[in-house]
């Protein structure tokens, strides 16, 4: 067993003493219902001043006016009870979400949740594309993977946590449902942490399991390497910016499927210091006359803020998501920001003015510092820039990349594929063991950060490439060219065949699958087993403890003979040689053949000579032929009348068949 196998097994999620944490009751005025009324109508009256008259005549008519009754008539006693109203409400608008969920949920544009197995590319994908595996890329808001986890694992997941739940003595309810005894206020609202109020041991075990399942007869599984301190370990961040009912300003996070902010103010999960800065630009947007963005009427500037840091460096970066890229006294709020908050190494405004689920949008002005933070890992130093693909926990990507790495048993000779390379982090560190090294990826500002990773580290033995994965190992392939290592990271979606189809063809005798995902890891190790792979071992690594999702390391290598003999021939004319047309004839007389049945001879008589033979005449004509029998055991039936026997007629056109048919 791995030394670090085990580690952190005793460490306890469940046991930890944690303070409660508040949902963020706003500063606002309490008075419910007239604050809320006066709240909405002096938003109308500002944003017509502001000159867009037109924009609120328009939402009012769709609907505005409504919820200004509504809210007024239900007034906002008891937040709990509101969010799960509002949660219905959401549901029952499904379809508006479908519609608007089209983009994909793979990366930095995704405004998912607390999960990121997949983040990178993705403002590029298609709306409404499908996957390979035909689920939809965006389940907007969810727990990512819990589309499929959810149905798959779900039973054992909450009998789990049933079960957990009993033996504190209390209820597991429904979705909406809040366990007091949680250490998470929000947990059944997030539904980020599936597993948070589990032992971690527990949870290891619980994750264990289900990969063992997934890969059962695929693929043994080694034991789960988890962490000493499953706590605080994201290093990024992602705040919603709303308003409650009474106009507060809020942040948190989407509840899961809804376009419902649940207020957090911290997490167990995130760093704690992003957690506070989020909490600081919270506190200064009233100041600064900052109004939050809201998703149905269009109003407002400030829609999400997302917090980057560097592990080991320190480094931090805010990143403020705007509708639009007028900001007032932007540079008073960053010079505030900074006064309050040192630490922070840059500031990028992202402008997302799309009515989409997408977190963040093309473009970008750098407010402060150099745009981007940089990160060390496994002795490599990384810039990571805010629409790039980034391992969010640090401490276990060391151990991941190490793992894939020793697997992978680089000499210093390979021609070594990183596909899905992100910001070349794989590739890099593998580049210090390996000939060379290819870096694939999708998403140019990952391969922008790589290319520039590759100078900072001094490497030289790698280059990267921005294309489709599939793509261009596919043209790789057609060029002639070969591999000998391919390490494949791909989104939770998985590879795709034509990719896995191209490592075939480029020969690649060793390929290191690296996943967030074990349901299309399965699917595709699979695959590869069908390409002549063989899956040797999987080892998993607790990357987001608290959630039902685990990354997963495979090694595939091509299948060779167990032993070879070794055997000169001489082809030709002459002693000791082989003539050629003799091996023709004997390949000939050694063909297989076709196996032929007593009805394909009764059937040949039939349509030939338009009468019909008894089996046992057959049998009795092939017994006299003296012919093996052992093919048809029913060909010696006895005959109800033993006297008879087959007329010459019959004789004749029984052996005309079996002549027809080669068997004699
Ligand atoms: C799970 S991340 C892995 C990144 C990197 N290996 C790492 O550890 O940081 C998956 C990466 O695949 C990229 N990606 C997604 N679809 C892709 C495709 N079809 N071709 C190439 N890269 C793709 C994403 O942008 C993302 O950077």
């Amino acid at each position: 067993m791995d030394k670090r196998a085990d580690r952190g097994m005793s460490g306890k999620m469940a046991g930890k003493t944690v303070k409660r944490v508040g949902i963020d009751s706003g500063t606002g005025s309490r008075k419910g219902v007239k604050g809320d009324k006066g709240g909405v109508r002096g938003r109308v009256r500002d944003n017509v001043k502001g000159g867009v008259k037109d924009r609120v005549r328009d939402n009012v008519r769709d609907g505005v006016k409504d919820r200004v009754r509504d809210n007024v008539k239900d007034g906002v006693k008891d937040r709990v009870r509101d969010n799960v109203k509002d949660r219905m409400r959401d549901n029952m608008k499904d379809s508006k979400h479908k519609v608007r969920d089209g983009e994909g949920k793979n990366g930095a544009g995704e405004s998912g949740k607390r999960f990121d197995g997949n983040e990178g590319a993705f403002s590029r994908q298609r709306s409404g594309e499908k996957r390979r595996d035909g689920s939809s890329p965006r389940v907007r808001k969810g727990a990512d993977g819990l589309s499929v986890s959810k149905k798959q694992n779900g039973g054992a997941l909450n009998a789990e946590r049933r079960s957990e739940d009993s033996k504190r003595g209390g209820s597991y309810g429904g979705r909406g449902s809040r366990r007091s005894n949680s250490i998470c206020p929000v947990l059944n609202l997030c539904g980020g942490c599936q597993l948070l109020d589990m032992e971690y041991a527990k949870q290891l075990a619980f994750k264990q399991k289900q990969a063992e399942e997934l890969l059962k007869g695929l693929c043994p599984v080694k034991p789960i390497i988890g962490m000493k301190d499953p706590f605080h370990y994201r290093n990024k961040v992602h705040a919603v910016f709303d308003r409650d009912k009474r106009g507060n300003i809020i942040s948190g996070i989407y509840e899961e499927n809804t376009h419902h902010v649940v207020p957090v103010e911290k997490c167990l999960i995130e760093d704690q210091k992003a957690d506070e800065i989020i909490g600081t630009i919270r506190g200064m947007l009233k100041s600064f006359k900052i109004r939050t963005y809201d998703e149905d009427t269009g109003f407002g500037l400030l829609r999400h803020v997302i917090i980057r840091k560097g592990f080991s460096t320190g480094e931090i970066m805010v990143v403020l998501v705007t509708a639009s890229p007028v900001f007032p006294s932007k540079n008073n709020f960053v010079k505030a920001l900074r006064e309050k908050h040192p630490e922070i190494t840059t500031i990028v405004q992202n402008i997302n003015g799309r009515g989409t689920s997408m977190v963040l949008g093309d473009k970008e002005h750098v407010l402060y510092g150099k745009g981007y933070i940089v990160d060390e890992l496994c002795g490599c130093r990384f810039r990571i820039s805010s629409k790039s693909f980034y391992q969010v926990n640090p401490v276990q990507t060391e151990i991941l990349y190490e793992k894939a790495l020793s697997l992978a048993g680089l000499t210093g000779q390979e021609l070594v594929v990183d596909a899905y390379c992100g910001i070349g982090t794989i590739g890099i560190i593998a580049s210090k063991t390996a000939g060379k090294v290819i870096g694939v990826e999708l998403n140019q500002d990952a391969v922008r950060d790589a290319v520039n990773n590759a100078k900072m580290n001094g490497i030289e033995n790698i280059r990267f490439y921005c294309n489709d994965a599939g793509r261009f190992l596919v043209n790789m392939a057609e060029q002639g060219e070969k591999a000998d290592v391919v390490i494949m990271d791909p989104p939770r979606s998985g590879s795709t065949e034509e990719f896995m189809d191209a490592v075939g063809k480029l020969g690649a005798e060793k390929v290191v699958y690296v996943s967030c995902n074990p349901e299309t890891l399965a699917r595709d190790v699979r695959y590869m087993k069908k390409l002549g792979y063989r899956a040797e071992e999987a080892w998993l690594v607790d990357m987001f403890p608290g959630t039902v999702h685990v990354e997963t390391v495979v090694l595939l290598s091509h299948k060779k003979a167990d032993s070879y003999i070794h055997i000169d021939v001489e082809f030709g004319e002459g002693e000791g040689k082989i003539p050629v047309d003799s091996i023709a004839k004997r390949a000939e007389a050694y063909k297989p053949k076709e196996k032929v049945t007593y009805k394909m001879i009764k059937e040949y008589i039939e349509a030939k000579y338009g009468f019909k033979v008894h089996t046992a005449y057959i049998a009795e004509v092939k017994r006299d032929l003296g012919l093996p029998m052992y093919d048809a055991p029913n060909a010696v039936e006895e005959l109800k009348q033993p006297r008879k026997h087959p007329t010459p007629e019959k004789v004749e056109a029984i052996k005309d068949a079996l002549r027809y048919f080669a068997v004699i």
